[in-house]
């Protein structure tokens, strides 16, 4: 049966936007159906999972036929939100600021970069593809009349919650933060952190066992 969105669990919402990848890449390859054990095949959850999560908004699949792949891709871009329209501000336009401001892709899925604001006077002024650099004493101002629905954390970590404090007060329905510190936003704030780093040290711990594992076989 159909669960209210609100009692799905984030380890369950976690695992749609790679489901989503998944088909994106089906569909390139017009791939037009698939089996949940197929899908397991590719995604390495088990099948039995697969079918549990999408039960959670309705199932889609059907006894004997499997998932048709572009309705379930169209299904959980709905279920993510990417049929909708984001306006973004990013602050810091620095390296990951600009890098950010620079994917288009994120745009294609309904991410608008509005504008960076920095504090570095050789930064404003800039322009990131068409995105205006801006001076974030002008930020306050400048959401005045606008909806800001997402503000990008890209500063260092001692400006970090200061920037976050900034960006409540637009106010931003949503913090998407980079620096590697803890801010604390009010509850009514959705908070996504991004530790590009846990990645990273996976890769270390996983080579480390490998290195290990030959110099003692
Ligand atoms: N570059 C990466 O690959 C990477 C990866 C993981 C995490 N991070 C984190 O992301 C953050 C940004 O990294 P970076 O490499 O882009 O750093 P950076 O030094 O290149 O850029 C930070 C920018 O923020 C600006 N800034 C600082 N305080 C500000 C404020 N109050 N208002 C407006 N602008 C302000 C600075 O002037 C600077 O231009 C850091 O916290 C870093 O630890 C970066």
């Amino acid at each position: 049966m159909k669960k209210d969105h609100k009692d799905v669990s984030m380890a369950v919402i976690r695992r749609l936007p790679k489901y989503h990848r998944r088909l994106k890449e089906l569909m390139e390859k017009d791939v037009t159906r698939i089996s949940s054990k197929e899908l397991s095949g590719m995604i390495g959850f088990t099948a039995s999972q697969i079918r549990q999560d999408l039960n959670c908004f309705g199932g889609f699949g059907q006894q004997g036929y499997g998932y048709d792949v572009s309705e379930l891709y169209t299904e959980i871009s709905r279920i993510l939100g990417l049929t909708e329209h984001y306006n973004t501000v990013i602050v810091g336009a620095g390296n990951l600021g600009q890098a950010i401001a620079n994917y288009s892709n994120f745009e294609k899925k309904g991410f608008h970069v509005l504008a960076l604001f920095e504090k570095n006077p050789r930064l404003i002024g800039l322009k990131i593809r068409d995105v205006p650099v801006l001076d974030i004493d002008e930020l306050e101002e400048f959401a005045k009349n606008k909806s800001v629905d997402i503000g990008v954390i890209c500063t260092n970590s001692e400006n970090a919650q200061d920037v976050a404090d900034q960006l409540v007060k637009l106010p931003v329905k949503a913090v998407w933060n980079f620096a590697p510190v803890d801010i604390i936003l009010p509850e009514n704030i959705v908070q996504e952190n991004v530790h590009l780093s846990d990645s990273l040290f996976v890769i270390s711990y996983l080579l480390k066992m490998q290195r290990d594992e030959q110099q003692n076989p």
